[in-house]
C-alpha cells in the first residue's frame, strides 16, 4: 500500500515538474529578457569556474533573477488576461513586477562584480 502511494506521489511530482519545465521553456522561447539573463548567468558561472571563484553566490544571484523573471512573466500574463484594456492598477502591478526583476538584476550585477572582479583583475594583471 505504502509503496503504491509513494509511486503515485512520484508520478504526480514528475507531472508537476513537467508543467514547471514547460513554463521555463515557454519563457525562454517568448521572453528576450529571460534569454539574456540565462546566457549572462551561464557566462558568470563559466567565469567563476575558470577563475576558481566561489560559485554559490553566483548561482544564488542567477536563480533569484531567473525566478523573479518567471514570476514577472506570469504576472504579465494574468494582468493581460484580466485587464486587456489600460488600467492604472494594471500599470502598478506590471511596473512593480518589472521593478522586482530590476532590483534583483542590479544586486546580481554587484554580486558578480564583488565575486569575479578581484580574481579577474589578478588573472589579467
Ligand atoms: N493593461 C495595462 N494598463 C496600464 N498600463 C499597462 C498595461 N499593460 C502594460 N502597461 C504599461 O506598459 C508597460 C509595458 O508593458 P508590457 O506588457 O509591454 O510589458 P513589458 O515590460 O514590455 O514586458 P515584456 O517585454 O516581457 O512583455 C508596463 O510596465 C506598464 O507600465
Amino acid at each position: 500500500m505504502r509503496s503504491d502511494g509513494s509511486a503515485l506521489s512520484l508520478r504526480r511530482w514528475v507531472r508537476s515538474a513537467g508543467f514547471a519545465w514547460a513554463g521555463v521553456s515557454q519563457a525562454y522561447r517568448t521572453q528576450a529578457n529571460f534569454r539574456i539573463e540565462v546566457w549572462a548567468g551561464v557566462l558568470a558561472v563559466a567565469l567563476a569556474l575558470l577563475l576558481r571563484a566561489p560559485l554559490a553566490p553566483i548561482l544564488l544571484a542567477c536563480a533569484l533573477v531567473l525566478g523573479l523573471e518567471l514570476v514577472n512573466t506570469a504576472l504579465e500574463a494574468v494582468v493581460d488576461l484580466v485587464s486587456p484594456e489600460l488600467h492604472p492598477l494594471a500599470k502598478v502591478a506590471k511596473d512593480a513586477a518589472a521593478g522586482a526583476v530590476l532590483v534583483a538584476s542590479v544586486g546580481a550585477l554587484l554580486v558578480g562584480l564583488a565575486v569575479l572582479g578581484p580574481p579577474l583583475l589578478r588573472a589579467l594583471g
